[in-house]
């Protein structure tokens, strides 16, 4: 019976689970499975079990234990399982909301998540968590702890400087400073760090992607002709440096408006799903703009965080859940590779 169950469940299918449940994150007692994912996406998972009245009979519970996967660059000095950076082309499309709101899903699904906020040219993290003034503490031996804001680890060069002065630095003092805000801050045992990007593809951008030490990037792009050109920049930039790309999301998709639930495609339509295609990756996510979103990021209080059930977080959770397993599928040594 066990066996039968076992291989019944690595034949489910879903774009989160395109391998299925593995037998060995599976245990059987009774009535009761158990399943430990190595990654965190219990909302997929339990999405596709509800599915299937066979295993909707059975009392699922589900666990995530994150695995670290491979990167070209040693780390040692960063405590995070993963770090992904979170790039766009083009200013504007919404990479630092992204970067924040996936941060928080990751987290809502178990994970231990912190966000380095590289974002030069407008360090907007600390504005989206509702922290500006803080300040990171500084250890003995002049390490930085990282802000705690809503259950993240954080650190951004807005904690650190006036907005004035981060505009004049050039590109080598840039990205010196952005090296040192990566390994000189104290992250305490992630499974995440997102890394909010510079916008854009040029030196500063290649220096990072070549010196941090990622496990995967993402894209952030809107369906506009001139965010997709610059999108597909950052994609063979990525991949130049051997660096694997775990998805796009495509924000600003439509517009919804929230009196009468209409969906305007402004910037015109499936921009993303065409790029993602072209380059054989996934589409993990296709957000709305929305009044709700903007005004919760401006009042420091993103959607997720203070509104976990709104269809925009159901949504961002179902992109963030996609995120950790593709990247696990995609880079993990024990992913089945067919
Ligand atoms: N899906 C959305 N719905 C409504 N407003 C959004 C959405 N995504 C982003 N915004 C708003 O758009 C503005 C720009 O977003 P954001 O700062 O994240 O862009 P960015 O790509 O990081 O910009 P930059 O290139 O300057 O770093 C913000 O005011 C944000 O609140």
């Amino acid at each position: 019976m066990t066996d039968s169950l076992l291989h019944y469940c690595q034949t489910l299918r879903s774009d989160t689970f395109v391998h299925g449940f593995l037998p060995e994150w599976i245990q059987v007692r009774g009535p009761v499975i158990e399943l430990t994912l190595p990654f965190y996406a219990e909302t997929e998972a339990r999405k596709l079990i509800a599915t299937d009245d066979f295993l909707n009979a059975y009392t699922w519970h589900i666990h995530g234990k994150v695995e670290a996967l491979p990167r070209k660059t040693d780390a040692k000095a960063v405590s995070s399982r993963n770090i992904i950076a979170v790039t766009s082309g083009k200013g504007g499309v919404g990479k630092s909301s992204v970067t924040v709101s996936l941060a928080l899903a990751l987290q809502a699904s178990g994970a231990r998540v912190g966000i380095l906020d590289a974002d030069i040219f407008g360090p907007s993290i600390p504005t989206m968590l509702g922290n500006k003034q803080a300040k990171p503490e500084f250890t003995e031996d002049k390490k930085m702890l990282p802000i705690e804001r809503f259950g993240l680890q954080v650190n951004s060069l807005g904690y650190l400087t006036d907005e004035e002065d981060a505009t004049v630095w050039r590109g080598p003092m840039a990205s010196r400073a952005l090296e040192q805000l990566c390994f000189d801050t104290r992250w305490h045992n992630l499974d995440y760090l997102l890394i909010d990007m510079p916008p854009g593809t040029g030196d500063i951008q290649l220096t990072l992607a070549q010196k941090l030490p990622v496990t995967g990037a993402v894209i952030v792009t809107t369906p506009q002709e001139v965010a997709l050109a610059d999108a597909q920049k950052g994609i063979a930039m990525f991949r130049k440096v051997g660096v694997p790309v775990f998805g796009l999301v495509e924000n600003m998709s439509y517009y919804s408006c929230g009196a009468c639930q209409h969906k305007d495609y402004i910037f015109g339509r499936d921009g993303g799903k065409n790029l993602a295609e072209r380059h054989s990756i996934p589409l993990l996510g296709e957000w709305p703009l929305v009044t709700d979103m903007r005004e919760h990021l401006d009042a420091g209080t993103p959607l997720v965080q203070s509104s976990p059930e709104h269809p925009v977080s159901q949504e961002i959770i179902t992109t963030a859940e996609r995120m950790a397993a593709n990247a696990w599928q995609l880079s993990s040594p024990n992913a089945p590779n067919d």
